[in-house]
């Protein structure tokens, strides 16, 4: 543990003072595009240090806590290379100038990468200038990385941006042992052919000693295109979820290709959402509104793949087709700020405010709009009240990696009151059936699941919840953490089963455990329709 000054991170923003020891190593690195914690700079020149956006950090970060061990990342601004101390955490900053946070992040990670490995929502843009910054970023993070592990550390790199850090930092430090994980959705192989890079980046990936995505699809994807695109041997039976793992086979190394659905710290949500501040909260929250019958939920970073225009579109429809009546329901939309430099963010924030804009010209009355629109972060405390106090949540992004915010809400709802209306094309799909799920495509169809989930019978909804919370209580993010970990440092205990792949067992938990209502059943991500990171369609044969 580094000492000094506990800091909780919070997104309203926590002072932190810089560390001081820049030699320590760790025997656990995480190597991750941001740090938890993201650099602030106010007006008057003081320095604040609040959490990071998005599901990665959230989920990384209680782990982070109970190992002590480094993180290597980005604080989120220019030229800054100050490590901020957090408790129990070194950390090692890797600066990027203004030029590579425009070509490496907001560049070739986010209107490159993000948008092809999300079903080019947005047309993906190919700039070799881009590439070229994403490898020269990506070559000082595998410096950073093996300067900060020591000999035979595990190291875990996370997500898109880093792709090229597994290969890169074999090179620099083969005692390590490596792991990678993607957070976001792995594209079918059709799409993936785009990238002019793409050989590099399977190259890349191949480096670690183990490969983890959110779904099997994606999985099978990678080995597919580990034998098509560089030419390795890989296994072709089905990957499963936690175990039985596909297997590439990279000159005398065998790299192991698995699915790990990440998840959340769902006791701590749990005990908070119970909380008497929570629930005060909660009542306060529904008078501030004008104690309407029914509250409506988004919460998101502000991103095209959210699919917050499709939610506004359907309250929209439902208030006009008379389904939804305005004066029993009010709808918060949370908007975390997100990649606001990017062409295809700011044509997404002006359409969204338009709409919502809309709907409160068209329902509202003075003193009571039908959304309430807040385009900031709010206090972690304040998000669990929001949970709390909703009866339905809306989550309908056009493709999502996962979605940490379905089992948060999830998580705040012992009570078994609540809904959960959710896209079959996010990750948490596949988990939480008994969610009212629709196609975020097909308005209507959305339209019905938000009708149902308003006007549901209390019983039908109690046995919903229940069902999903069986899954959110008992999948939780240091079982996601350990499941992947295990499988990592897991030497013994393989069974090869030739063409194949491995199977490894979870220590002391069942390998595939199900989905929220078939607990004792198969498993959803196995038996799941193709759609997220699920196979392409001839992903299985070669071509
Ligand atoms: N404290 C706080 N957390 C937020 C806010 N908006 C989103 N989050 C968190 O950000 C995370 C979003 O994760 P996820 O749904 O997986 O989507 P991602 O943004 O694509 O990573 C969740 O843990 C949310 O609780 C906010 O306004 N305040
Ligand atoms: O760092 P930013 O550019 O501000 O973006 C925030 C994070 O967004 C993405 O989150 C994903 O990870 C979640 C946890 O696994 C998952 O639930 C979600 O579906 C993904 O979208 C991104 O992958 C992170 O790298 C970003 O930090």
């Amino acid at each position: 543990m580094v000492s000094g000054e506990s800091s909780t991170p919070d997104r309203s923003g926590t002072q932190s003072p810089a560390s001081t020891d820049e030699h320590a190593r760790a025997d656990f690195v995480v190597v991750a595009n941001r740090l938890p914690v993201d650099k602030e700079v106010l007006d008057d020149g003081t320095v604040r240090w609040k959490q990071s956006p998005g599901g990665l950090v959230t989920a990384l970060e209680p782990i982070l806590r109970e190992n002590t061990g480094a993180w290597v990342g980005w604080s989120g601004t220019a030229d800054s290379a100050e490590n901020p101390e957090i408790d129990g955490v070194i950390i090692r900053a890797v600066p990027l100038s203004s030029q590579e946070i425009a070509e490496y992040y907001e560049g070739f990670s986010n209107a490159t990468l993000w948008p092809l490995y999300h079903d080019v929502i947005v047309k993906p843009e190919y700039h070799r200038e881009w590439w070229d910054s994403y490898v020269e970023v990506n070559r000082r993070f595998a410096e950073a990385a093996s300067e900060a592990a020591s000999e035979g550390a595990i190291v875990w790199v996370q997500d898109y941006q880093l792709q090229l850090v597994p290969k890169m930092l074999r090179m620099l430090r083969p005692d390590l042992r490596i792991g990678f994980f993607l957070h976001i959705p792995f594209p079918p192989v059709e799409l993936f052919m785009q990238l002019p890079w793409r050989r590099e980046i399977v190259e890349g990936l191949l480096g670690a000693d183990l490969i983890g995505f959110h779904l099997p699809g994606g999985a099978q994807n990678f080995l597919y295109l580990a034998r098509r695109l560089a030419g390795y041997s890989s296994s072709k039976g089905t990957v499963g979820v936690r175990g039985k793992f596909g297997v590439v086979q990279v000159g005398f190394r065998t790299v192991r290709v698995g699915a790990f659905p990440i998840s959340i710290d769902s006791a701590d949500l749990d005990a908070k959402a119970k909380s008497r501040t929570t629930r005060k909260r909660a009542g306060d929250i529904r008078k501030e509104l004008g104690n309407p019958k029914t509250i409506l939920l988004g919460v998101d970073r502000l991103d095209y793949t959210k699919g917050i225009d499709v939610r506004l579109r359907a309250l929209s429809e439902l208030l006009a087709e008379k389904r939804l009546d305005p004066d029993e329901i009010a709808m918060i939309q949370l908007a975390t700020p997100s990649r606001e430099r990017v062409d295809s963010y700011k044509r997404m924030r002006a359409g969204i405010e338009q709409l919502v804009g809309n709907i409160n010209g068209m329902y509202g009355t003075v003193g009571h709009p039908i959304v309430q629109y807040l385009h900031r972060p709010v206090p972690r405390d304040e998000l669990i009240s929001y949970y709390y106090a909703a009866d339905v949540m809306l989550v309908t992004p056009l493709r999502d990696g996962m979605n940490l915010v379905a089992k948060e809400y999830v998580a705040c709802h012992s009570d078994l009151r609540g809904a959960l209306v959710l896209s079959e094309f996010t990750g948490a799909a596949a988990e939480l059936r008994s969610a009212y799920i629709a196609n975020p495509y097909d308005i209507e169809g959305v339209k019905d699941a938000i009708d149902a989930a308003v006007h549901h019978d209390v019983d039908d909804g109690r046995r919903r919840m229940r069902a999903m919370r069986r899954q959110v209580m008992t999948h939780t993010v240091s079982r996601w953490a350990a499941s992947f970990l295990g499988a990592l440092q897991a030497t013994t205990d393989v069974t090869h089963s030739g063409d194949r792949g491995i199977d490894i067992v979870e220590s002391g938990e069942p390998v595939n455990a199900g989905p929220d209502d078939n607990p004792t059943g198969g498993d959803a991500h196995e038996g799941a329709p193709t759609h997220g990171d699920t196979p392409a369609t001839d992903n299985t044969p070669a071509r």
